[in-house]
């Protein structure tokens, strides 16, 4: 079984492609989760399977969390499988995506930088709180496409300096907040300058931090857009893995356009032979 591996931000996948593969789609799910195993196997916070369009897309992308949880949309892995559909000839330099949460339509900047438009949002509550061990947050609640993934966008002072464990347990709590009835991806940020934002998510599905979130970031620029905070034009996001630029076209009080620009790497192009994945694969 051919994988590509990639990252955007440090972010990262695997990709398979199954007009070739041809795997059960029941099996995607354990298939993710063995292979998102970092040590145990080769380890990536999800997995990307391409498959056959349905809806006059360039090809249908099925998105899986490194748990096997199936996630709606991926904003840095629908830049990185842009990438994949362009250097594979699936694509040329503009792509069309199917997602669950509906068509991403996808650009290429330059060879490692893509840009996407990142689906609508569906939800955004902007004036949520959760408690948490008798402690009040402030948060806004955003799910982006139709089935929306869902975001909670946390202001959080001095981020940088925050406790690495003290701000995982509170990224666990809130992720699995009685408020978020889909669970959510925790996106912690703070204003660092003009347009300049720091933010650190703990990502439902891979239920840790992960380098960078592509519909994280977008879902924190819809909210300080609309809260005028920032301009929404040429917004930069820094994360571990790296700076994501989030355009947010704002009109009256909705997010009419989202776009999230950021790099990509193809960090490897290899065979499966995971000896665990042969293991029970008939159950
Ligand atoms: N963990 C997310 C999916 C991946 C989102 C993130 N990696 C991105 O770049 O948008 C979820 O299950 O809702």
């Amino acid at each position: 079984m051919k994988f590509w591996k990639m990252n955007g931000a440090g972010n990262d996948f695997l990709i398979l492609n199954n007009l070739e593969e041809h795997l059960p789609l029941e099996q995607l799910p354990r298939i993710a989760k063995v292979l998102c195993e970092r040590h145990l196997s080769i380890g990536a916070d999800g997995l990307m399977v391409v498959d056959a369009p349905t809806k006059g897309g360039d090809f249908k992308m099925r998105f899986f969390n490194s748990d096997g949880s199936m996630g709606e949309m991926c904003g840095n892995g629908a830049r990185c499988i842009c990438r994949y559909g362009f250097e594979t000839g699936l694509t040329g330099e503009t792509q069309r995506i199917e997602t669950t949460a509906g068509l991403v339509t996808g650009m290429r900047i330059s060879p490692r930088l893509y840009r996407i438009r990142l689906n609508d949002p569906t939800t955004i509550r902007l004036d949520c709180s959760v408690e948490v061990d008798g402690v009040r947050y402030e948060c806004a609640y955003v799910e982006l496409g139709n089935p929306g993934i869902p975001h909670a966008v946390v202001p959080y002072a001095n981020l940088r300096q925050a406790d690495h464990e003290e701000l995982r347990e509170l990224g666990r709590a809130i992720r699995w907040h009685s408020g978020f009835p889909k669970g959510a991806n925790v996106n912690f940020y703070e204003i660092t300058g003009e347009d300049t934002l720091y933010e650190r998510t703990f990502e439902r599905g891979v239920e840790d931090f992960t380098y960078a979130c592509g519909t994280g970031t977008g879902s924190v620029v819809a909210v300080l857009t609309l809260q005028g905070k920032v301009s929404g034009h040429g917004v930069k996001v820094h994360m571990a893995g790296g700076e994501l630029v989030i355009d947010a076209e704002r009109i009256h009080s909705q997010i009419a356009d989202l776009y999230l620009t950021g790099p990509t790497n193809i960090v490897c192009k290899g065979e499966v032979t995971d000896e665990e994945l042969s293991l029970n694969a008939g159950e």
